[in-house]
């Protein structure tokens, strides 16, 4: 049941965003004028300083969000025509703090949205035990109410109720920020290993510039008003910033920072200025 979704026929697949703004009610403009493709199994991270527009941007895929100006496209399709509520249960979203349903067990909570796109409960429970075990859950954790698990445990939980209904994209707003690092790290190694086995197309809002390295394969750093200081690969953004705003964000003026790549075994990792290991590359 949990298998890849292949969508590779033609037109511009994924998510595109076409100089979406969006000005809130008392004036704020989150987001002046963005523009940026999101490839069909591409993960694209978000980051940038508070208050960038991070959470603006993502919110637009899903329709939490509706931008002021411009369009967000899914395969071709604007977002605005789709029904918000089957829109909603078509994408997978990891909010910032889990937001797990306090009164429903770690089961019914990873079953909830497959039950409401009409799955049997039993079927539905059934799947929630084989994505419970994919983010690498015990089964003895099931029963349980998310108050009982640790911040790591409920953020996998999450992450497996947002896979439930197999959604070719998943949107995740700093979905490891409130963990500590060492948990954080083991959560992003099992997103990895995740994504190599589903290839979803996954958009991810991060603070955290190791992690956007670590986690994307296309790292868009925002400024203020949602205004794209520079976006391409980690190693072109490490290789060449764009500007010192993106230099002073990727920390490469940090003293003993100063993050590199190197080639390892056929592998490209990240290094920082003492040649601690800060992420792999693919
Ligand atoms: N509902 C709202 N009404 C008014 N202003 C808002 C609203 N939501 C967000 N903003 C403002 O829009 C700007 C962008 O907010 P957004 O949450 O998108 O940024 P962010 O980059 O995700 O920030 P953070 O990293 O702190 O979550 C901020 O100035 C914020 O205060």
């Amino acid at each position: 049941m949990v298998e890849a979704h292949r969508h590779d026929s033609g037109g511009s697949v994924g998510i595109e965003f076409k100089h979406v703004g969006k000005t809130y009610a008392d004036g704020t403009v989150a987001v002046a004028d963005f523009s940026h493709h999101v490839p069909s199994h591409g993960t694209v991270a978000f980051v940038g300083s508070s208050g960038s527009g991070k959470t603006t941007l993502l919110r637009m895929v899903n329709r939490m969000v509706d931008p002021s100006r411009g369009a967000v496209l899914i395969d071709d399709e604007d977002v605005r025509e789709l029904d918000k509520v089957r829109l909603r249960r078509r994408i997978g979203y990891v909010p910032q703090a889990g937001g797990l349903l306090p009164h429903r067990t770690v089961v019914d909570n990873v079953a909830t949205v497959p039950v409401l796109n009409g799955m049997s409960r039993r079927a539905a429970r059934s799947d929630a035990a084989e994505l419970l075990a994919l983010v690498g859950l015990d089964q003895s954790l099931a029963q349980r109410y998310p108050a009982q698990l640790s911040g790591g445990q409920q953020q996998r939980v999450a992450v497996a109720r947002a896979l439930a209904s197999d959604p070719n994209i998943l949107l995740m707003d700093e979905p490891f920020g409130a963990v500590d690092p060492i948990v954080r790290r083991d959560l992003q190694d099992q997103m990895l290993r995740i994504q190599a086995e589903l290839a979803k197309t996954i958009v991810i809002v991060t603070h955290d510039i190791d992690e956007a390295f670590r986690l994307a394969d296309d790292v868009v750093v925002l400024r203020a008003g949602g205004v794209v200081a520079q976006a391409g690969s980690p190693q072109s953004i490490l290789a060449s910033p764009a500007d010192d705003f993106v230099r002073d964000f990727v920390g490469a003026d940090r003293p003993g920072r100063n993050l590199r790549t190197v080639d390892v075994d056929g592998r490209r990792l990240v290094v920082d200025g003492e040649g601690r290991p800060v992420g792999v590359l693919r």
